[in-house]
Formats: structure tokens, sequence, C-alpha cells
């Protein structure tokens, strides 16, 4: 199952494809930092793939690695079978790559749908010059990405608050409206960093909840940095666990937890 590149059909109904990313043999120094040291994985197409490790593991760098965000100092991002060349974040996002961050990253003055609508920037092709030559070009494409962003509305439950401006809503209520925004790029790979941090138990269901319910329906591929180890154990099909730069386990949760070199790395010890 896990190990072969085969499609497999989990206990739960979902088909995990074959390899969409590949990272091979990443390293990446900030100065004399070594943030990540010659780390190798692959992400599954339709897979929740976690990302785990303790506190300065390198995880955040991994991601902004994998978005495109960082260029790593060595290796090679595999993507659809062909290697990624050196590119802009806006570039990778256009490739159907989208993200949320640790800390919230919203326009607290706008309301939940303007926020959601600038997730589709990616989908915009009528700028601003086409727009006053190409008036019906860019109202026909106005009309689908407002279609589109009460698509995901309704999705996320959160019709009550689309006026809202997101400053005045509650943390896990802001983490959500974040989804939203990443998911009106229509990504092929989603990014979370820490999707519950901060968030209560009843919000953390919910988020669970919303993050199944878009791999399962959309079929979006996902990756997720988590600190909340009976979040990752039931949410991720695999888990990639990494401790100072390094990668110390890699495979189904179950086996990562019985992983001695996990154990002390990380389950050992208490973490937030
Ligand atoms: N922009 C940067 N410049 C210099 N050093 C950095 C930078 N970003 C990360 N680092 C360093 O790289 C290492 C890994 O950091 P990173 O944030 O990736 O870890 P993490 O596992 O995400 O940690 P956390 O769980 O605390 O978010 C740390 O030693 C950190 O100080």
């Amino acid at each position: 199952m896990k190990d072969t590149v085969e499609p497999y059909v989990t206990e739960d109904g979902r088909t995990i494809g074959g390899v969409l990313m590949e990272l091979k043999h990443i390293t990446l120094k900030f100065g004399g930092v070594v943030a990540i040291k010659d780390i190798s994985f692959d992400i599954r197409e339709g897979e929740i793939r976690a990302i785990i490790g303790p506190n300065g593991a390198g995880k955040s760098s991994m991601l902004n690695v994998i978005s495109g965000f960082y260029t790593p100092t060595e290796g090679e991002v595999w993507f659809e079978g062909k290697k990624r060349p050196q590119m802009r974040p806006y570039k990778v996002a256009q490739q159907g790559i989208a993200r949320t961050f640790q800390n919230i990253a919203l326009f607290s003055g706008m309301s939940t749908l303007d926020n959601i609508m600038t997730g589709r920037i990616t989908h915009m092709s009528a700028g601003l010059f086409s727009q006053a030559a190409w008036w019906g070009k860019a109202e026909r494409e106005e009309t689908a990405n407002r279609e589109a962003v009460e698509k995901i509305i309704d999705f996320l439950e959160i019709q009550h608050i689309r006026k809202t401006p997101v400053g005045r809503l509650p943390y896990g209520l802001q983490k959500r409206v974040e989804l939203g925004r990443a998911l009106a790029a229509e990504p092929r790979l989603l990014l979370l960093d820490e999707p519950m941090a901060g968030m209560n138990v009843e919000e953390k269901e919910d988020m669970s909840r919303f993050i199944l319910d878009v791999n399962d329906e959309f079929g979006t591929t996902i990756v997720l940095i988590e600190h909340d180890m009976g979040v990752v154990m039931d949410l991720s099909d695999r888990v990639v666990v990494m401790d100072y730069g390094k990668k110390i386990g890699d495979g189904p949760p179950e086996e990562v937890r019985a992983n001695p070199d996990v154990i002390e790395a990380y389950l050992g010890v208490s973490h937030d």
C-alpha cells in the first residue's frame, strides 16, 4: 500500500494516486543556520501529509520550500513529474499551490467575502487595462469568480459572516476564512501551516472536519504542519517527522508513533 507508487484506496474510501511532488535532497541554509539538512520525501496525489517536529525543527522552512517562497540551497523540487525551475511564489501559485499561514494573514478591515475573493487572483486574467477595453470579458470573469467564492462560503458554512469585517470575527472563524481564501484558488496542493494553533477543542473539531471534507470532496492534496498529535494521527495518511532540520521518521501515523527516534525527539516532550 503506502510503499508502492500504485494508486490505492484508503480504509475510509479515498483514492491516493501517484507522486504529485517530490522533494529531493533539500538543504536550506540561512547564513550559518542550517534549517533543513538533506531531506527527501514525496507527496502523493489525494493524500493528507503531515509534517511534525519540535519547535525550530524546520517545518515552516520546508513548507516555504514547497510553496516556492524559499529556494533550497541544495536539492530539487519536482512537481507533476518535472523539475521545478527557480520561480517566484506567484508563479508557483499559478501552478495550483495555495497556502495558509501560521499567523493569520487576512485584510482585517475587509469583509469575509472580499477576503476570499482575493484568493481568486490567480484566476483573474483581465487586468485593469483589458478591463477597460474588454468590459464584457471582465464582467463575465467577475461573475464566475463571485460564484466560485459563494460556493466556498456555503461549503465552509460561513454565510452568516459574509459581510462582516474579518477583524471582528473570533479567531476560529478567521482561520476558516483564511482556509476559504486558499480554497478560492482551487489548488491541487494545499499547504496549511498550523491550521489549529490557538483554537479551542470545538474549533479544532470544526477545522478537522473541513480539512477532511476539502480532501474528500475536491480531491485536494494537503500538506499540513501541526503540533496537536491527536489531530495529526486522526487526519493524516502519512507523516514526515523533522528534528533539528533532519528527517527522523516518515510513514503512516501508527508507524511513526512507534518509531523510537520520534518518541525520543518529539512525542516524549510536551509542546505549547
Ligand atoms: N528567515 C530566517 N532567517 C534565519 N533563520 C531562520 C529563518 N527562518 C527560520 N530560521 C531558522 O531555521 C530553523 C528552523 O525554523 P522553522 O521556523 O522552519 O522551524 P519550525 O519547525 O517551523 O518551528 P516552529 O514549530 O517553532 O514554527 C530555526 O533555527 C530558525 O531559527
